[in-house]
């Protein structure tokens, strides 16, 4: 198969797991990111896959062959890291170069290397300037030009647009994309950031305490969030608690949802509902009972919170379509049956 394959990768630190038992599969020419909090272990699982780390178990295959063995430079990589940094006293072009130069190309095939990614890159022109003299974004675009240079099998990128400013950031996510798009190189980022994430990539591989919880692109990964963590961590959304009888009827926070399939057997668990997939209405038949307690309007939306059986709900509005609702007022909450994901504890 080509592309990459985790095989039941663990990574231990003496007692502590940091990555356990991974399983993944990166098809040929796609762009996944690993995203998720502080401690999870994304780097630590990029670090194996670079080869700076050996997994206490389990084995890495690239385009078939595995390996888990075999040392960083010998991998076919292009890494941008955050701790490796361009060489200052080089010029741009140098910095290009560089690997090319260490493997014994000549004069003239550097040069043509160089001009073709300064003009992937968009700094045609550049390769005599010093890296001194760059801006942040700029650099960050020579990083990848260098990591790129070899042609790698697989690209591997952590934390790459961390240092750049919101705008910038934002800016260089799609220029990261469609310039990976163009090459068709498999390309791995780990990131915190789960905007850039969505952005970004194919698939997106949601990790806590070092195990994957879900892996799905990012349209499914926030309509069908595959359990709490990643329902709550990925944008926001109502975490609401569900019962369902014999027959397979569900109600959520007491009230009826009919259509709403919940798995048999299951007689009670939690449901997420987007804030964008709650409506508002009068109370009635069919409505949760709720009140309104809080309404704030950011402008471009407008989130209604509501308290409903001890909890609060939250629904967002686009300005023209706002519930004309008052702080106090009894309002009925409807659920549309494929808006409520039931989810895994
Ligand atoms: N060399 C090490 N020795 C001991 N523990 C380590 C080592 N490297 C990482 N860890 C621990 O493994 C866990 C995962 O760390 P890792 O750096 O992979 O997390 P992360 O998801 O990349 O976090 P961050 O976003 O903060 O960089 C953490 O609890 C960390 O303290």
């Amino acid at each position: 198969m080509s592309g990459l394959t985790l095989e039941n990768v663990t990574k231990q630190f003496g007692s502590f797991t940091a990555v356990n038992n991974v399983r993944l599969t990166v098809p040929h020419g796609t762009f996944v990111c690993l995203l998720g909090p502080s401690g999870c272990g994304k780097t630590t699982l990029m670090r194996m896959i670079a080869g700076l780390d050996l997994p206490t178990s389990g084995a890495i295959r690239l385009d078939g062959a595995d390996i888990t063995h075999v040392p960083t430079h010998k991998r076919d990589l292009g890494m941008v890291f955050q701790s490796l940094a361009l060489f200052p006293h080089l010029t741009v072009g140098e910095n290009i170069a560089y690997s090319l130069r260490i493997r014994g190309a000549g004069r003239e095939e550097q040069k043509k290397r160089v001009d073709e990614l300064l003009a992937m890159i968009h700094l045609p022109g550049y390769a005599d300037r010093p890296v001194a003299k760059l801006s942040g974004g700029q650099r960050q675009r020579v990083a990848i030009a260098r990591a790129l240079a070899i042609s790698p099998k697989l690209f591997l990128l952590d934390e790459p647009l961390s240092a750049l400013d919101a705008k910038l950031r934002e800016a260089m996510q799609v220029e990261l994309r469609q310039l990976q798009q163009r090459l068709g190189i498999t390309t791995i980022v780990v990131t915190h950031d789960q905007r850039e994430a969505m952005t970004m990539a194919d698939t997106v591989v949601v990790m806590n305490g070092g195990e994957i919880r879900q892996a799905a692109p990012p349209v499914e990964i926030y309509r069908r969030p595959a359990d709490t963590f990643v329902a709550d961590f990925i944008g926001s959304t109502n975490l609401l608690d569900f019962t369902a009888d014999a027959s397979g009827t569900a109600a959520v926070l007491g009230t009826p949802v009919p259509g709403l399939a919940v798995p048999a057997g299951l007689t009670s668990g939690t449901i997420s509902v987007r804030p964008e997939e709650v409506r508002l209405t009068a109370p009635g038949e069919g409505a949760i009972p709720a009140t309104v307690v809080f309404v704030r309007d950011l402008g471009g939306t407008v989130e209604t919170f509501v308290e409903a059986a001890g909890r609060q709900i939250v629904a967002v509005s686009m300005p023209h379509a706002r519930p004309d609702m008052a702080v106090g007022e009894n309002v009925g909450v409807r659920l549309a049956p494929d808006a409520c994901v039931v989810l895994k504890s």
